[in-house]
């Protein structure tokens, strides 16, 4: 406690250098249609979130169910369009730009999602499906296209002469997986978003992936966020951890220090939640699940929306919403009485 600053954080974390991706006061809000398609209610999943990514950082995202990291994802490569904010990619304003430009910048910018069979055409072999981004964002002939499609299974640990020409229904999920990274990184993008990439793998399996992305970012240098429930994943393999809590960021910092010591309640909570050893004894201490249900996103709490969970609430936290201010070392947390 002793090192809080109260400085008031408005754009986000910096570090040196520009950022490649710049999310800023980024809101996604969904109507809801009653019977007859009349205008029901809003559906607050993303709330004024902000932050900044480096070239070739990776940022974990964790947060319960329904907490909206899917949403983010979906906002900022804009396959849902933002009801408002900023999202600032390589120097340019994605936010209401054409689906033509869109376009040109998306290849920049790839997406690995949870079911890898959902993302691949079933009717394709697997060399199709990695050439397809060739095909359409280089100006590369058949022969270097396939010299290509080889050296990104060989990448990603497929033997091209095994498995360049089966379909994704011979490929277990694990291969499958492997294959939508191949086609991720075909056009070298400088982000990749992954949305639970690995939670749908046998535990075996999902460490083999796990190696995969992080051989991404050391050998290719690609910024990465990786959205996940596995709070033991998102350590092991991001610079920062960001956690969501009903549509809003409770706390972003360096991944070693927010779990040695988080400022949140909240993630504090998180953390109680999952099996660990003790830090002091390292004796196995029992898990302590969160109490109670997350508020609904059609109503928020007044103030913080964490109030109505947290043990250490107090009347501000009902009148005021916290703002996301740094506490030292590039910790950032919404809360009015950091831990
Ligand atoms: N198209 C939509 N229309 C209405 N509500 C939506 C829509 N998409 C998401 N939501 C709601 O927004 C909130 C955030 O959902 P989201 O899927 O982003 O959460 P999440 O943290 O990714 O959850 P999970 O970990 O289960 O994937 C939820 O309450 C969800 O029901």
């Amino acid at each position: 406690m002793s090192t809080t600053q109260t400085r008031p954080v408005e754009a986000g974390t910096r570090t040196a250098g520009e950022p490649l991706l710049s999310v800023r006061g980024l809101v996604q809000e969904f109507e809801t249609r009653g019977p007859g398609g009349v205008k029901g209610e809003v559906v607050h999943a993303v709330s004024d979130v902000s932050f900044d990514l480096m070239p070739g950082e990776t940022l974990g995202i964790v947060g319960e169910t329904g907490s909206g990291k899917s949403t983010l994802a979906r906002a900022i490569i804009q396959v849902e369009r933002p009801t408002a904010g900023s999202v600032v990619f390589q120097g340019r304003e994605m936010v209401g730009l054409r689906r033509r430009e869109l376009g040109r910048l998306r290849s920049d910018m790839q997406m690995v999602y949870q079911d890898p069979f959902g993302s691949l055409n079933p009717r394709w072999r697997v060399e199709e499906v990695v050439a397809e981004p060739l095909r359409g964002h280089t100006d590369l002939g058949a022969a270097a296209r396939a010299a290509r499609v080889r050296e990104l299974l060989d990448f990603v640990g497929l033997e091209p002469g095994l498995y360049a020409k089966r379909r994704p229904i011979e490929l277990s999920g694990g291969q499958a997986q492997r294959v939508a990274i191949a086609r991720a990184i075909a056009v070298n993008p400088a982000l990749i978003i992954c949305d639970e990439a690995i939670s749908s793998l046998d535990v075996l399996i999902q460490a083999q992936v796990l190696n995969l992305f992080e051989k991404l970012r050391t050998e290719l240098g690609v910024a990465c966020i990786f959205i996940a429930h596995d709070l033991a994943t998102v350590k092991q393999i991001s610079d920062r951890v960001a956690v969501m809590h009903l549509g809003q960021l409770a706390e972003i910092g360096a991944a070693e220090r927010l779990y040695e010591r988080p400022r949140h309640p909240y993630t504090r909570a998180l953390l109680d939640s999952i099996p660990g050893l003790d830090p002091l004894t390292g004796i196995a201490r029992r898990p302590v699940p969160l109490q109670g249900d997350p508020p609904s996103p059609l109503h928020p709490p007044s103030g913080c929306r964490f109030r109505t969970r947290c043990p250490l609430a107090h009347d501000r936290c009902a009148e005021e919403e916290p703002r996301l201010r740094e506490l030292g070392d590039g910790q950032l947390v919404s809360c009015h009485t950091p831990l």
